[in-house]
């Protein structure tokens, strides 16, 4: 993905036609392929200046595809005036220094933190080890495993990379998957009793954090799943997954 930014110093008595003009032009732009997302903002210290950033595909998908389809016709005929008001158009490569505030919290840290993960795994590891259908897979479990969980568990919500540091990451976590043949009413099982889990060791019950939990083990559990079977050849390095709020972050009245 590439970064472009255009600067544009517009005089105030055509503001309101600039921006409307960019409000026409949103709509070709927000159908490109090319086109990830766009902002448009204004300086509040120097009302004139504004900054357009668009992240693209690559550059070669926005200076070839986007300039050479029609939709940029539609796009730049909404613009065209505007043109001789550019400062500066350039594009821009991530560099890696990049990351969120602490204006919303992690799923971590609204969880209850570390003591919150391990309080969970417990809990459910003792109900698993007692269950007819997933217990036999887990007979021979390291009694260190719902610690090693939880530790998994509080990296991907945001907590600190431990399970990385001090586990192996990703590569050790799909090792232990690997060839277990895990049957769907087994993914279901393990879903079902970490969710009662969650009830008994009170985790935060709010839809926002429920919600975008069990996003997480919805879609850990697939790739567990599918990566247990005979014959899989899943990816073996990558990062642990972060997983957020998605599109409903924490209510807080
Ligand atoms: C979101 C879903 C899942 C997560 C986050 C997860 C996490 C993990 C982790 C981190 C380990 C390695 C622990 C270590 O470092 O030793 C592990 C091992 C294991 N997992 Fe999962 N797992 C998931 C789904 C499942 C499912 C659905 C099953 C089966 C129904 C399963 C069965 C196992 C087994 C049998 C082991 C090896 C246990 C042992 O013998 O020590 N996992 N899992």
């Amino acid at each position: 993905m590439i970064v472009e930014y255009i600067r544009y110093r517009v005089p105030s008595e055509r503001h309101a036609a600039f921006e409307s003009a960019y409000g026409r032009a949103a709509v070709p732009l927000g159908t490109a392929p090319q086109c990830v997302e766009y902002e448009l903002t204004r300086c509040t210290d120097e009302p004139e200046c504004y900054v357009l950033r668009i992240v693209w595909t690559s550059a070669d998908d926005h200076t070839t595809g986007f300039r050479g389809s029609p939709v940029f016709q539609d796009f730049l005929a909404e613009i065209r005036p505007y043109i001789a008001d550019i400062e500066e158009m350039r594009h821009y490569e991530h560099t890696g220094v990049a990351g969120r505030g602490g204006s919303v919290p992690t799923l971590y840290a609204w969880a209850g933190g570390a003591e919150a993960f391990e309080r969970l795994t417990e809990c459910f590891y003792a109900h698993v080890l007692k269950d007819d259908l997933i217990g036999p897979l887990f007979a021979h479990m390291d009694p260190g495993h719902p610690r090693f969980v939880a530790m998994w568990l509080a990296e991907v919500f945001g907590g600190p990379a431990r399970y990385t540091a001090e586990r192996g990451g990703y590569s050790h976590m799909l090792g232990q998957h690997l060839g277990k043949a895990i049957t769907e009413p087994q993914r279901r099982r393990w879903i079902g009793l970490l969710l009662d889990a969650a009830d008994e060791v009170r985790l935060p019950a709010d839809p926002e954090f429920r919600a975008a939990f069990v996003g997480y083990l919805e879609w850990g559990t697939r790739l567990a799943l599918s990566n247990s079977q005979p014959g899989a050849r899943p990816v073996t390095t990558a990062p642990v997954p972060h997983w957020g709020w998605g599109v409903a972050p924490p209510y807080r009245s």
